[in-house]
């Protein structure tokens, strides 16, 4: 297993310049041109790695550590694709139509990240509530879990009380200190999430599984 996030997070590396990794299954890969949005007809495994902009162009990117606008202060990754297992994009693009009916749309902080980047956080924040350790890795190294927030139809970020890696109280689920519009956000974001299969976690509003990844 080890090994296979490994040479997953090469093989992203390796394939984010000119051309994409559209679908991924250990010992096989195709590559599509970059600008064109697969039409596939081949269902993927759920266990496979997939780039979600070949399901759908109904997301907005803000991938943070692609830029060094986050709390490691540098960009550690060398694009901004979402790369995720396939289970977590269906249930992500479930749940993106649902906000999509209410005039929001899901923005992506981070999918698929590398064990070696989740060492670095945690050097930086050895803290497990908000970075998980890598000797156990963070269902991120996975593929099945999300950073995510809303905008809504005008592209505006909707206010969640605290910006995103907010590594404090205030940004716990529990938290109540909140004007009943940012409660209201963070509920609709965490109820639509959780129908369509994702948990939350205690301590990060922005944070959800998909259930039963390990
Ligand atoms: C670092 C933060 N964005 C995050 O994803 N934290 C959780 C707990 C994780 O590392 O899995
Ligand atoms: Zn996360």
């Amino acid at each position: 297993m080890k090994y296979f996030i490994l040479s997953f997070g090469l093989s992203i590396f390796t394939f984010c310049g000119a051309t994409r990794l559209e679908h991924f299954e250990t010992g096989s890969f195709r590559s599509h041109s970059y600008n064109s949005p697969v039409t596939d007809t081949i269902e993927p495994q759920d266990t496979a790695f997939v780039n979600l902009n070949a399901y759908s162009s109904d997301f907005n990117y803000d991938m943070r550590y692609a830029t060094p606008n986050n709390f490691l202060k540098a960009k550690v990754y060398d694009c901004a694709e979402c790369y995720l297992r396939y289970a977590t994009i269906k249930a992500l693009l479930a749940a993106n139509k649902e906000f999509g009916a209410l005039g929001y749309k899901i923005t992506i902080y981070d999918c698929y990240r590398p064990l070696e980047i989740q060492k670095r956080m945690y050097k930086i924040v050895p803290d497990a509530r908000y970075v998980a350790n890598p000797k156990t890795g963070s269902i991120h190294n996975r593929g099945g879990a999300v950073d995510i927030s809303l905008i809504d139809s005008t592209g505006a970020v909707v206010p969640m009380g605290t910006e995103f890696d907010h590594f404090g109280k205030e940004a716990h689920q529990d938290y109540t200190k909140l004007s009943p519009e940012i409660r209201a956000n963070r509920n609709l974001l965490r109820e639509i999430m959780e129908k369509n299969g994702f948990e939350s976690i205690r301590t990060e509003w922005w944070h959800f599984n998909l259930k039963g990844s390990t």
